[in-house]
């Protein structure tokens, strides 16, 4: 070994030196792993030189600006950096952005960060007319705007400039819209447009083209216009001439409003309004000014354009609705803890428990003596409560149905809810949505003229009593016979709800085709649907509840599940009353219901009972969800008997929607379970034969194909050969106020005007304002097939 290093060591030389045995080691070691020592040490060195690169970049960027914050403010606010960044950093996002094939900017929270409260905000009107209609009203516009600036100014602290008004035939678009506007006092500027449609060449067009051009000019930012604080358009129109907008009517503010979008990376601060020069335009230009108005001040305030809206991040631009949603039937969330616990579901045994459990509308979390209020007797006890045996009397555990910290919560809130309180839900129902941009209502509005971009859909238990097969959202919800959790005031729940809604709401504000009419409308509550999940009447305070809905002439529509008899007979003056029937028999409703009261079938007879003894007092309503192999085959022949047994003022009769989540899967269901629309009307005219067979005077009265739902109506709705199934609700209002919530009226003292025609049975009952689209915002033509397909087709 040594021989071999003596001949070879080139080391040998340099040192000079006879190397010892230890020596001999190292040098065969050296040459044994030169390779991969060298490698090794060229790793650490590399790493070295990156630790050493970092941490001399990292520390300037760290430390440069904090020294500087506080030289230039020694009481520590952030107020002058904040200024001096964003002047630094706004300078550099001004003017033309030459990038090669840009990506549109997403502006929402860098802009955010950077709102300088120092510069001052100019408004600009730009217009164009032909036959100078729209002309005098952008003058007339900008004196008032000039006069609503001043108050602007007082109510947000901000400066604002003299509002400016431009024809668009009168300026070079270069100058507006290839950046936004240069000024002297380097103002953030808001743009708002007023625009006559013209299907003739005009300079609508050349602004359309210049728009269209500029996005996309590979040269400049896809969004150049990004650094406005917003834009809004307004559109004039001819109804008589174009009656529709599939006609054109308003086209080209439509247009306008899509460029502006793309340019501005959405910055839509208000939807397009539209009015009609020959009827209607005064008082749709006043919704829509009082609406940028508003606006304007939240964005002059924040920097942003609100919640849900682009520039605020959030941006809610998809066309995709889930549909789960496409429904408001009773849906649960099972939460696993909670209905596991068998402990906790046991019965209250005395009433006083309950008011210990009332949390004060204050927000406090327990007992309700601060107002004196006793807890409701509204409960419901089971028939099979141990009140008899000797227990050692123990505080009981008052828990929360659905507590911020839980799993239930964060799923539910995932899923679009806003949790009120903790027993409470809101949820802006896709239906209200479709309206909102004009794309059809849910099925009440052709059978009793809800409004759906008016309606609120909410609940206040979460919890209910069954677990039904065809509920889309198992897993995760609190079930329960009893109510055994803290019991929120119905004010707090009121207006927790009111406001979850309004905010979901404003969150449409920004998305493409919301209708500025419909919007303006919504921001008024008309209706509550109170079947979004759980239980309603399983809640305590529920009489109390529905008159503070009514005080603010809201209808109601109130959905249970016949498991709660004495809260029924309890309950007070509802718009419409719902009870599911879910089958036509014991053994059904067991399948399919999955009820945890062990006297179900009685308790959901006495619920029938008890709504033949209201039919003159409520407009009840029986609700059948068909699901295919469950509850409809040879079933009409029991429905027919409940029919008899209830006598309900309607029966609406509904095919199941499939939501293809596991649960339904493991409930065993399937697409196969959901009824084709021709299904749903064989059902319901064998009902109709059994009916008439029982000498019942029922009939079909009228329909929503799109939702798979009909309506069988009580003769009493039908006068002069018509059927009224439409409700007048100002009457129902009146009729309130005169009497009292115990007062005596029938549902016929209510009753509306005629079924519209397009509503009636036959006519497939689609809002004819509206046009159906697909999820792309395809029209749809509306195809309903109310026969069996012969064989062959199948
Ligand atoms: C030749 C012509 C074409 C028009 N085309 C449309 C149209 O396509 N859609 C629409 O809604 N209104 C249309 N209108 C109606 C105008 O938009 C409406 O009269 C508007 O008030 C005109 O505003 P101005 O006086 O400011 O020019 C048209 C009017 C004219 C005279
Ligand atoms: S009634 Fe209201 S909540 Fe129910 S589907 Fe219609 S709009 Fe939605």
């Amino acid at each position: 070994m040594s021989a071999v290093c003596e001949k070879t060591d080139p080391l040998q030389g340099v040192f000079g030196v006879h190397h010892g045995t230890k020596f001999d080691d190292i040098v065969e070691l050296w040459h044994g792993h030169r390779t991969p020592i060298i490698f090794c040490a060229l790793i650490v060195l590399v790493a070295i030189r990156f630790y050493i690169h970092n941490v001399e970049d990292a520390e300037p960027l760290k430390s440069i600006p904090k020294q500087f914050e506080t030289k230039v403010i020694p009481d520590g606010t952030s107020k002058q950096s904040d200024i001096d960044v964003s002047e630094k950093t706004t300078a550099k996002s001004n003017g033309p952005r030459r990038i090669k094939g840009g990506v549109t900017k997403k502006p929402a929270t860098e802009e955010k960060d950077q709102y300088d409260k120092s510069r001052p905000i100019k408004i600009m009107v730009f217009f164009s007319s032909v036959t100078t209609k729209t002309e005098k009203i952008a003058q007339q516009y900008l004196s008032s705007l000039e006069r609503s600036v001043d108050q602007l100014s007082r109510e947000t602290e901000r400066q604002f400039l003299k509002p400016e008004l431009h024809d668009l035939a009168d300026i070079d678009f270069e100058d507006f819209f290839v950046s936004p506007a240069k000024t002297a006092d380097n103002a953030y500027l808001f743009y708002l447009f007023l625009i006559p449609s013209y299907n003739i060449d005009t300079i609508n067009d050349t602004l359309l083209q210049h728009l269209e051009e500029t996005h996309h000019d590979f040269r400049i930012d896809t969004a150049p216009l990004a650094p406005l604080l917003g834009y809004s358009v307004f559109g004039f129109g001819d109804r008589e001439g174009w009656p529709d907008e599939a006609e054109g009517y308003c086209f080209q503010a439509k247009e306008v409003d899509k460029w502006m979008s793309k340019l501005t990376g959405r910055k839509r601060a208000y939807p397009v309004g539209m009015g009609d020069m020959k009827s209607d335009h005064a008082d749709r230009f006043q919704e829509w000014t009082l609406g940028v108005q508003e606006v304007i001040g939240h964005v002059a305030r924040t920097g942003t354009l609100g919640e849900g809206v682009t520039g605020s991040g959030d941006a809610m631009e998809s066309d995709a609705e889930d549909v789960a949603e496409e429904d408001d039937g009773e849906v649960l969330f099972e939460d696993d803890a909670s209905s596991d616990d068998k402990e906790s579901s046991r019965p209250l045994d005395d009433v006083e428990d309950l008011g210990r459990m009332i949390r004060p509308s204050n927000g406090g979390r327990t007992a309700n003596a601060a107002n004196g209020k006793k807890a409701p007797l509204a409960v419901d006890f089971t028939s099979y409560g141990s009140s008899t045996k000797k227990r050692t009397p123990v505080a009981p555990v008052i828990k929360e149905m659905v507590a911020k910290n839980s799993p239930t919560y964060a799923a539910l809130t995932k899923q679009g809810y806003t949790i009120v309180g903790s027993h409470s839900g809101v949820k802006i129902c896709r239906w209200t949505k479709s309206a909102l941009r004009g794309r059809g209502s849910c099925y009440k509005y052709s059978l009793y003229g809800i409004n759906s971009h008016q309606c609120m859909e909410t609940t206040p238990s979460l919890s209910c009593s069954n677990k039904c097969v065809f509920c889309w959202r198992h897993g995760t919800n609190p079930v329960g016979t009893t109510w055994r959790w803290v019991v929120d005031p119905p004010d707090m729940i009121f207006a927790g709800v009111k406001e979850g809604h309004y905010k979901k709401i404003k969150m449409m504000r920004g998305v493409p085709g919301v209708r500025a009419e419909r919007y303006a409308e919504a921001l008024k509550i008309r209706h509550c649907a109170l079947s979004l999940v759980g239980e309603p009447i399983f809640y305590p305070h529920i009489n109390e509840f529905l008159a503070m809905l009514h005080a603010e002439r809201i209808s109601s529509f109130l959905v249970c599940n016949a498991q709660h008899p004495d809260q029924l007979a309890a309950l007070k003056a509802v718009t419409q009353l719902y009870v599911s029937i879910d089958a036509s028999n014991k053994d059904s409703l067991r399948k399919i219901d999955r009820p945890l009261h062990r006297d179900f079938w009685e308790r959901f007879q006495r619920c029938l009972d008890i709504l033949r003894e209201k039919r003159f007092r409520h407009r009840t309503v029986f609700r059948l969800t068909l699901v295919k192999g469950f509850n409809v085959e040879d079933e009409a022949e029991g429905y027919a008997q409940l029919v008899e047994r209830g006598l309900p003022c309607f029966v609406e009769v509904k095919g199941v929607t499939y939501c293809g989540t596991s649960t339904s899967s493991n409930a065993g269901l399937s697409m196969s379970n959901v009824p084709f629309y021709w299904e749903v009307c064989e059902f319901v005219r064998a009902l109709e034969r059994k009916l008439k067979d029982k000498g019942l005077p029922y009939g079909i009265a009228a329909e929503h194909a799109h939702s798979c739902c009909i309506l069988l109506a009580s003769e009493r709705f039908l006068v002069d050969g018509k059927w009224h199934t439409h409700i007048d609700y100002k009457r129902f209002f009146e009729l309130l106020e005169e009497r009292g919530p115990d007062g005596e009226w029938t549902p016929e003292d209510y009753m509306g005007e005629p079924t519209p025609e397009w509503a009636l049975w036959g006519n497939g009952g689609f809002d004819p304002r509206d046009d159906r689209v697909d999820r792309k915002g395809r029209k749809i033509e509306n195809v309903v097939v109310r026969e069996a397909p012969p064989p062959e087709s199948w």
